[in-house]
């Protein structure tokens, strides 16, 4: 979202810095004052660029970007170099100017050049002692011919194993863990005390990595990993494996007993990263300069996602096609969850250009959006000349353009998706809320869980099928705030979650309702202690009065946090770590995650800088069966046309890097 990135304010601090330096040499009178005044036009017009929404989360300006805003700005440049305050890059000056005329604040300049330094030094394939075995080469080959890879996961498993930097990117279903899979089982065929590191932007998605390499394991059994895994769950394997939160990784000490960093790397032999498309150029370089040169490290990403949050394109930067990492990138298309041929396919490959461009594109997802079920395979055909797959998962499509009232902020087909699809969740809340004042007083634990095993097991069906009900669906905006926003959906949710408790007697209207039964809520923050992690979704519950009721106690909740196998999560609400209500989210919050009904409200102002082609693709690949996309037809046809801008000059520095890199 605009409001939180963060590098426009390090650019702000810098202008200030730099008018501040102005000011000073004027009253010193080294500076006449008609120079005086090109300089602060100068750097007017870089305040302006640099808050502008369609740059923002750049880690650069490119000089002619400031010169078409403030056409004196060349004189203005020449009077900031000679005052020393814009300079080569590496020079001590505040600002950077590097030879492709891109202007920077020094320190992200600096981080630019690390961390494409180190890529640069990793990207050589292997020799030696580190190469891969002729023994792991066959394996590895073996395995991929089981399965029949194509071309690129093939070349992506024995990538692995040839080099010490592996990028791979692919998109929903296209078989990234499948691919991980393969190749740790051929790195531990060479090493089998391999150290492994598993690692995510959030902590929700490095467990997740955790949980889907044993799901692909139970369907594709691999010897070495199967029994690495096994040993590792008895404590008994010469070979570790941790998933933990990138910013975890950084703070867990080294057995030197300090933090990793420069000199002191972590002690890993492999560093796998998952949704590596939402780090930003800090945690990259920050990251990339604790990790030995000898760690092997894994980027697994889907570079037509949003960026990071942070400033900088990290991952799409390092997958552009034909960069100086094109050796070291895997791209992966086949994707068996949106098979070729079906409707989300077809809109994914439609918004990202492939095949069809420009305005093409926009009518082409106008009409795909508008097919019904019937003609989307002859639409799809004649788009693509490719047929509709068999066995392809049935996938459901629709666009809704009516605006969004002032009064509720939704727009009444939205209300209308949001009612239907809470249908579920408020029927299992129902029969949830009927259970727990059937058994009002009866004894709990501290967690919420009845003392009596028949009542809590019948307890924990009912919460089961409430978590399923939450889970099965999900709207998705691209603004926090405002018109069809996610605080507008998450509003009319409650209404209706609140109005059900209201008409069942179980909602105590005497104290504030921050706290409710059926709550969806958000965490924001780890809590390696309580085990949830920012991006975990959960639903409040009440906690009972134990048998001793107290009128005048305010009502007291735990927070239940579903689980894929076995029994969920409890958590008492007090001790939460930051939490948001959570009935909808933002389309950012949503990756890496995925859901049976899925709605993706677009800006409600058509000219929203946050109408871009990544912010659509990321929204309607998150359906596992049905996606709306509600907004204005300006709205869709911005979204598609404009790709995200993010100005930075990493690839150009891994390709200096490249060129001058030694043989590791
Ligand atoms: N080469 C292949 N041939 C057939 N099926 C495959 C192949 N590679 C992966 N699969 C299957 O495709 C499905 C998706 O693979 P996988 O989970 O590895 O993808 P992914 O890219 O990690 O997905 P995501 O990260 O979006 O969950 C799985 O059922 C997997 O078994």
């Amino acid at each position: 979202m605009t409001t939180e990135i963060q590098n426009p304010a390090s650019f702000a601090l810098l202008s200030g810095l730099l008018r501040a330096a102005c000011r000073d040499a004027e009253l010193k009178g080294t500076l006449i004052p008609a120079d005086a005044e090109a300089a602060q036009r100068t750097i007017r017009a870089v305040a302006a660029v640099t808050s502008d929404p369609d740059t923002q989360g750049s880690v650069c300006i490119p000089w002619a970007y400031v010169e078409a805003r403030e056409p004196q700005a060349a004189k203005g440049l020449g009077i900031l170099r000679e005052l020393g305050l814009i300079g080569d890059p590496g020079s001590p000056a505040p600002w950077a100017l590097d030879a492709a005329g891109r202007l920077y604040a020094a320190r992200f300049f600096d981080e630019e050049r690390r961390l494409a330094e180190s890529l640069a030094a990793r990207a050589k394939s292997l020799t030696g002692e580190a190469a891969p075995t002729p023994e792991a080469l066959t394996l590895v080959g073996k395995m991929c011919e089981a399965l029949g890879t194509d071309e690129a996961q093939s070349a992506a498993v024995r990538g692995a194993l040839e080099q010490r930097l592996l990028i791979v990117s692919g998109g929903p279903g296209t078989g990234k863990t499948t691919s991980v899979v393969m190749m740790l089982e051929g790195l531990l065929a060479m090493k089998p005390d391999l150290r492994i590191g598993l690692a995510a932007p959030t902590g929700k998605a490095a467990s997740r990595m955790l949980q889907s390499i044993r799901e692909s394991l139970s369907r594709q059994p691999l010897a070495a990993l199967l029994t690495a895994m096994r040993a590792l769950d008895a404590g008994t394997s010469p070979a570790t494996m941790e998933a933990k939160t990138i910013h975890k990784w950084l703070v867990t000490r080294t057995p030197t007993g300090e933090m990793p960093g420069p000199g002191n790397p972590m002690a890993l032999d492999l560093l796998v990263v998952d949704e590596a498309s939402m780090i930003d150029i800090h945690l990259a370089a920050r990251l990339l300069s604790a990790l030995s040169p000898e760690t092997r490290l894994i980027l697994l990403g889907d570079k037509h996602q949003l960026a990071a949050v942070g400033p900088g394109s990290v991952f799409a930067d390092l997958t552009e096609e034909e960069g100086a990492l094109a050796a070291n990138t895997a791209v992966l298309k086949e994707s068996r969850r949106f098979e070729r041929g079906s409707i989300v396919w077809a809109l994914a490959s439609v918004v990202n250009q492939m095949g069809i461009e420009g305005d093409a594109a926009v009518s082409a997802v106008k009409t795909l959006l508008t097919s019904t079920e019937a003609d989307a395979p002859g639409l799809i055909r004649s788009l693509f000349g490719t047929e509709a797959p068999t066995s392809a998962r049935r996938y459901q499509v629709a666009w809704h353009d009516d605006a969004p009232d002032p009064q509720t902020g939704l727009s009444e087909s939205v209300r209308m998706w949001l009612d239907a699809s809470m249908e579920p969740y408020l029927e299992a809340l129902a029969d949830c809320t009927d259970f727990w004042q059937k058994h009002r007083t009866a004894v709990r634990k501290s967690r919420g869980t009845y003392a009596d095993g028949k009542l809590a097991a019948e307890e924990e069906k009912l919460v089961g099928a409430l978590w399923r009900a939450l889970e099965s669906f999900r709207p998705l905006a691209a603004q926090r705030e405002g018109e069809s926003s996610v605080a507008a959906l998450n509003r009319w949710a409650e209404g209706r979650v609140t109005a059900l408790l209201r008409q069942k007697g179980a909602l105590d209207e005497r104290f504030p309702l921050t706290h409710y039964a059926g709550r969806a809520v958000i965490v924001r923050k780890n809590d390696d202690v309580l085990g949830v992690f920012n991006g975990d979704v959960g639903i409040e519950l009440p906690l009972g009065t134990n048998g001793v009721a107290d009128p005048d106690a305010p009502p007291r909740f735990v927070t239940y946090f579903g689980r894929a196998e076995g029994e969920g999560v409890r958590v008492p609400s007090a001790l939460l770590p930051e939490h948001d209500t959570a009935f909808a989210m933002t389309i950012h919050q949503s990756q890496g995650s995925e859901f049976a009904r899925v709605a993706v409200l677009l800006p409600a102002k058509p000219d929203s800088a946050l109408s871009t082609r990544e912010l659509l693709y990321t929204g309607i690949t998150r359906t596992k069966a049905e996606v709306t996309v509600f907004g204005s037809e300006e709205a869709l046809a911005r979204s598609v046309s404009e790709p995200t801008r993010r100005l930075s000059g990493l690839a150009d520095r891994i390709r200096e890097a490249c060129a001058g890199a030694k043989d590791v």
